[in-house]
C-alpha cells in the first residue's frame, strides 16, 4: 500500500492521514490530514497552542501518533530549521565551527551550503555578532547540507527584522526552486508566510480550513480564528509567481467536533491541492 501510493505520485514526500495526538485524556491535534510534494511550499500557521509543532514533530518522526498514519517517501531526506530562540547564541563559536557541530561535512559542502543562503563571507565571524537575518541564514545552510528533499522551517522570521523577513521568504522560494524540495513552514505570524506559499493549512488542534492563501484568508474560520483584519494584511505581502492552483478545490464542510480546545473554531476543509507543477 505504501510503496504503491509513492510509486504511482513520484513528487509526494509525505503524507499524513487522520492524525490524533494526545496526552492524557486531552487531543493535542484531531484529524489532521497533510501531504507535502516536491517543489510545494505549505504553511501551517494557527494561534499558540494550535498543534503546530506536534503535526510537524510527527511529521519528522519526533513523536508517535496515537491515531492516523504517517507515510514518507522511501529514503526521504528531512532539513529542519529550529526557531532562533531555541539556540544558545552565548557560546563562542564561529559559524564554520557551528555548522560543522552535529555532524562532519567536508569544508566544501559548508562552504557552499554558507554561499545558497548568502552567507559564506560569514563563514568566521562569531555566531554572537550576527543578526537576526544573518543568524536565520547560516541556520538554513546548515540545514542545506544534507541536500534535503524536505525542509521543515520551525517560525522562521522570528528574531528578523521586517525587511529581513521578506528577503527570508523569498530565499525560501529561491531554495525550493532550485533545489526543487518540498518544504513545510510552521507560524503563528498569520500574514507574512503566506507571500511564498502555495497551500495553507490553519490549524486550531484541527486543520479549520485550508489551499491556497486568498482563499483560507477569505474563510470565515480563519477570520474568526485571527479577526477580521488578518485578511487585510495578506495582500501586501502577495507577489505574483508563476503556478498553476487548478486542481484546488473550493471549501467543503467536515466534521471534527470532538477536539476539546477549539471552541472558537468551525471546521472547514478543502479539497487536496493535487497536481501542483510550478513553471
Ligand atoms: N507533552 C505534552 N503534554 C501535555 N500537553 C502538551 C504537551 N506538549 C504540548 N502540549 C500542549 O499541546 C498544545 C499544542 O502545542 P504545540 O506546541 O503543538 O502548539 P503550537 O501551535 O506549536 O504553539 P506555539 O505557536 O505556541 O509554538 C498546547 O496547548 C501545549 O501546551
Amino acid at each position: 500500500m505504501r510503496s504503491e501510493k509513492f510509486g504511482k505520485d513520484a513528487d509526494l514526500l509525505v503524507e499524513i492521514e487522520g492524525l490524533g495526538v494526545r496526552r492524557g485524556r486531552k487531543w493535542l491535534v484531531r484529524a489532521v490530514d497533510l501531504s507535502i510534494r516536491r517543489g510545494e511550499i505549505v504553511t501551517l500557521i494557527g494561534p499558540n497552542g494550535s498543534g503546530k509543532s506536534t503535526t510537524a514533530k510527527s511529521l519528522l518522526g519526533v513523536i508517535a501518533p496515537d491515531e492516523g498514519e504517517i507515510r514518507r517517501a522511501p529514503k526521504l531526506t528531512v532539513g529542519y530549521v529550529p526557531q532562533q530562540l531555541t539556540i544558545d547564541r552565548t557560546m563562542p563559536l564561529s559559524v564554520g565551527r557551528f555548522m560543522a557541530l552535529t555532524a562532519r561535512f567536508p569544508a566544501a559542502a559548508i562552504t557552499a551550503a554558507l554561499a545558497e543562503t548568502g552567507v559564506a563571507h560569514l563563514a568566521g565571524a562569531a555566531l554572537q555578532q550576527l543578526s537576526g537575518g544573518e543568524f536565520q541564514r547560516v541556520l538554513i545552510a546548515r540545514a542545506l547540507i544534507r541536500k534535503p528533499d524536505l525542509l521543515v522551517f520551525d517560525e522562521p522570521v522570528q528574531g528578523v527584522d521586517f525587511t529581513g523577513e521578506i528577503a527570508i521568504y523569498n530565499l525560501i522560494g529561491q531554495i525550493r526552486d532550485r533545489l526543487d524540495c518540498g518544504i513545510l513552514l510552521i507560524s503563528h505570524d498569520l500574514h507574512i508566510v503566506m507571500a511564498q506559499t502555495d497551500r495553507v493549512l490553519c490549524l486550531n488542534g484541527h486543520v479549520c480550513c485550508s489551499g491556497p492563501p486568498e482563499q483560507v484568508a477569505a474563510s470565515e474560520a480563519y477570520q474568526r480564528l485571527f479577526g477580521p483584519r488578518a485578511s487585510e494584511t495578506l495582500a501586501i505581502y502577495r507577489h505574483d509567481h508563476a503556478h498553476n492552483h487548478a486542481s484546488e478545490g473550493a471549501p467543503l464542510s467536515a466534521n471534527s467536533d470532538d477536539v476539546e480546545e477549539n471552541p472558537l473554531s468551525q471546521p472547514i476543509r478543502t479539497g487536496t491541492a493535487s497536481g501542483h507543477r510550478h513553471a
